[in-house]
């Protein structure tokens, strides 16, 4: 049996992990390992010893990891690692990961490894791959030379695609493991992601008109290179598609998700103040590593109009239902909507109400909204940040491509579902990607953002972050619209509830900070601020006993 140990005792030393106080464990949560930069560099070489073991286990199959704190400040860093089809880590190996970075010494860590070998049958004479990238946090460095020392370490090949988005990452994942074969992703190389997606734009549009400037703001974040280089990719003469790239400084690191991005837009709810927008102007947002994406205007009259991420999912619901239709699908495909708690009241009235279709809610974070719409056909999902996609179940896929149209109609909405197909990202949220989808959309609507939101009316609401001296106490129910713990809170909470018309609240712990978030939401923007500080007193009061 191949044996590492020397070579990782070796490795670690110079990549030494980072004491926590006595009781504290560093978690792999719900976006990887993710904290402030300098606490990262063992931790980043101790996740590369686990991609080894996941590919191994895998018989070689790549593991991906990418390196990003996504919407957080410039100071932080994160770790997270993506499965071969290019979805998030499988949720039983987080607990490995947590194994090995919480390992005290270079010695014990190694016991940990050649355990986890053990346990979980992997031989360790498997060749290994791993894929990386990173965002354009300065620390990025670092973090890539402690993981390249625990790939080598472990003996697994290894590629460095450098700067990324994280949904380019989860791309080539999947592109590499389904290289030549009938399940191809596409070409394993950044340049095959630009040409998918410009091709599939190109032929979703079908010779429809973009109307007006798009001014996509980056975040100063990876996006923005990365958007400039996918638009020299769309043909002029085929598509005049105007693009305006703005907050695309990624020279002075100080400047990333600062006063702009997504996050910004969507907490703050305000177009970032730089730079100044002309009203009426369609603009949209992407985070730090562009998997999240919020739309918005300056509307002369009532000033600041965003569309976040239930908008996006119930316009993509609303026009794939109807190319579906048209299509004489819809006998064969199941299409569903997956939302979590967060999503407005309002969206999801809409989407049952109006598009006729399910809605599931599931816990917050993207790896159980992913698991749930890969149960339909043609499963629509985004969380209210503007995280998601549309995932499209092999019998979709062959349906659009392989059905006989009766008519040059269905003949039509095949094309255009097929290459929706290929334009959106299959494996994880892509802001990219998704602001393609919105402009096909809106360009065979022929609609402006005011058409779009004038699709329902949002329900006011208010998110309140509050602080408790031990978040782990609360637990919940029913798609974590519940507590179950501590005894009592829910039943404050409903009585809380019944005070206001078309209201609705719920608190749960964060699984990113800590602390807990109570949500509110009621028919006027008073009320639901009244509610939202009601809940928040509750848990206030229960968090302090
Ligand atoms: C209310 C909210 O926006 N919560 C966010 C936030 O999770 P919390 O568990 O609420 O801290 O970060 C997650 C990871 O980015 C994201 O998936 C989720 O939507
Ligand atoms: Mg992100």
């Amino acid at each position: 049996m191949e044996n590492h140990d020397k070579a990782i005792l070796a490795a670690s030393a110079r990549h030494p992990i980072v004491p926590l106080p006595k009781g504290q464990f560093y978690n792999y949560g719900t976006a990887g390992f993710r904290m402030k930069a300098d606490l990262l560099e063992g931790i980043s070489f101790r996740v590369g010893l686990l991609a080894s073991l996941r590919s191994r286990k895998l018989n070689g199959q790549a593991i991906g990891v990418m390196i990003t704190a996504s919407h957080n400040p410039a100071a932080d860093n994160g770790v997270k690692i993506v499965d071969p089809m290019g979805d998030m880590l499988e949720q039983d190996w987080e607990r490995y990961a947590t194994a090995l970075v919480n390992a005290p010494s270079d010695d014990e860590l190694v016991a940990v490894y050649n355990k986890l070998a053990a346990e979980l049958k992997i031989d360790l004479i498997v060749p290994a791959k791993v894929i990386y990238g990173r965002d354009t946090r300065p620390s990025g460095h670092t973090l890539v030379t402690a993981l390249v020392a625990g790939l080598a370490a472990t003996g697994a090949e290894h590629v460095d695609y450098k700067l990324l988005t994280t949904p380019q990452l989860h791309y080539l994942v999947r592109a590499t493991n389904s290289e030549g074969t009938p399940l191809s992703y596409g070409k394993v190389s950044e340049v095959g992601y630009y040409e998918k997606l410009a091709e599939a734009f190109v032929r979703a549009l079908r010779g429809r008109r973009i109307d007006g400037t798009l001014v996509v703001d980056c975040a100063n974040g990876v996006g923005g290179p990365k958007l400039s280089e996918l638009l020299k990719y769309i043909p002029k003469d085929k598509v005049n598609f105007d693009v305006k790239v703005v907050n695309d400084d990624v020279l002075r690191p100080e400047v990333l998700n600062l006063e702009c991005g997504a996050d910004f837009v969507k907490t703050k709810q305000r177009a970032p103040p730089s730079p100044k927008q002309q009203p009426g102007i369609r603009c949209c947002s992407l985070d730090g590593d562009a998997d999240r994406l919020i739309y918005y205007w300056i509307d002369p009259e009532s000033g600041f109009v965003m569309l976040d991420g239930d908008r996006i999912s119930s316009l993509a619901a609303s026009f794939i239902g109807d190319l579906v239709e048209s299509a004489g699908l819809k006998n064969d495909l199941r299409i569903g909507v997956v939302q979590t708690a967060y999503a407005n009241g309002a969206s999801t009235t809409y989407i049952t109400q109006h598009l006729r279709l399910p809605v599931i809610c599931t816990p917050t974070g993207v790896k159980h909204l992913h698991h749930v719409a890969q149960g339909f056909d043609i499963g629509v999902y985004f969380e209210a940040n503007g995280h998601g996609t549309v995932l499209f179940s092999p019998d979709a896929l062959s349906a659009f491509r392989n059905a006989e149209p009766q008519s040059p109609a269905q003949k039509d909405a095949l094309d255009t579902l097929a290459a929706l197909g290929d334009l959106i990202n299959q494996t994880v949220g892509d802001a990219i990607s998704d602001m393609l989808l919105v402009e096909v959309i809106l360009a065979h609507k022929n609609w402006t953002l005011r058409d779009w939101a004038m699709t329902y009316a949002d329900l006011p609401n208010r998110l309140v972050r509050v602080e408790v001296g031990d978040k782990d106490r609360f637990r919940t129910t029913d798609a974590e619209r519940r507590l179950l713990h501590p005894a009592g809170a829910q039943d404050e909470i409903d009585q809380a509830v019944k005070k206001y018309k078309d209201a609705r609240a719920f608190a749960r712990a964060s699984g990113t900070e800590n602390a807990c978030r109570v949500y509110a939401e009621a028919a006027t923007r008073s009320e639901a601020n009244e509610l939202a500080e009601r809940v928040a007193h509750i848990i206030e009061r229960y968090g302090a006993q």
